[in-house]
């Protein structure tokens, strides 16, 4: 699946939009899914009704990165690559309104760079 809920911004908009609906049928099937970042907790907060209501079998999480000061609905997670500071983070996929995702690395936007914006 494919889900959209920042846009243009830094936050959380907390509407998902799913910009790609999934191509099989999950009913009674073990499903990961695969993240690159928990933020607010939103996003999977969401998903994991969406894929129950799909009828999966179970749901398990796996993350590259989590801000844990920045949770608004707890997730369970159950395999973190790095839990970071709360700060906006770009590249190696990561992207500030389409921009910096093709950093090589995962950097800190300043604030100053998405206030000006
Ligand atoms: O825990 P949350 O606060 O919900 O944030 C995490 C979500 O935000 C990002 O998606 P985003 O909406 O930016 O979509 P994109 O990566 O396609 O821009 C990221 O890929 C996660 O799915
Ligand atoms: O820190 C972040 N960076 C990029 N995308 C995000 N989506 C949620 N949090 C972030």
């Amino acid at each position: 699946m494919a889900v959209s809920s920042y846009g243009q911004g830094t936050t959380s908009s907390g509407t998902v939009r799913i910009l790609k609906d999934l191509d099989r049928d999950i009913a009674g099937r073990h499903v990961i899914v695969v993240e690159d970042i928990v933020d607010s907790g939103l996003t999977l907060s969401w998903l994991l009704r969406y894929l129950a209501s799909r009828k999966a079998a179970s749901v398990e999480v796996v993350t590259l990165l989590r801000k844990p000061e920045a949770v608004k609905v707890p997730i369970p997670v159950k395999y973190v690559g790095f839990d970071i500071p709360n700060e906006f983070v770009v590249g190696y996929g990561l992207d500030f309104s389409e921009r910096y995702r093709e950093l090589p690395y995962v950097g800190v936007l300043k604030p100053e760079v998405y206030a000006r914006r």
